[in-house]
């Protein structure tokens, strides 16, 4: 199913509704901050099962103690679509179970 890519203000209201998100180049992004290099490990685990329900993939990195994400939608030419804020909110709803700021 094509999906359409977001007007600037469409992106702007979505944006301010993630605290932390913000946009690098074309793409969304955040860093969330963890515990300790295991804890981001399961966190990154935890996102490519959500990224796999649903089938959409960010550029995911793992760092020592942190969890690093880049998203656009392939598919839209690297444009903004609806799919990378439906990730993003996902990611958002999971991060305080894992103790990520
Ligand atoms: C075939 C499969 O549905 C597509 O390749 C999906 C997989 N994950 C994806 N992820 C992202 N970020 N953009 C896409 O267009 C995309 N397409």
């Amino acid at each position: 199913m094509p999906v359409e890519a977001l007007s600037q203000k469409e992106i702007e209201d979505r944006l301010a509704e993630l605290p932390g998100w913000s946009l690098d180049g074309d793409r969304i992004a955040r860093t969330y901050r963890l515990a300790s290099h295991f804890a981001a490990t399961a966190m990154v685990v935890h996102i490519a099962r959500t990224q796999e329900e649903l089938d959409h993939h960010s550029d995911l990195t793992l760092g020592y103690n942190t969890v690093s994400l880049t998203v656009h939608t392939h598919s839209a030419g690297g444009a903004l679509t609806e799919k990378d804020f439906e990730l993003a909110r996902r990611v958002e709803e999971l991060a305080p179970g894992h103790g990520a700021s």
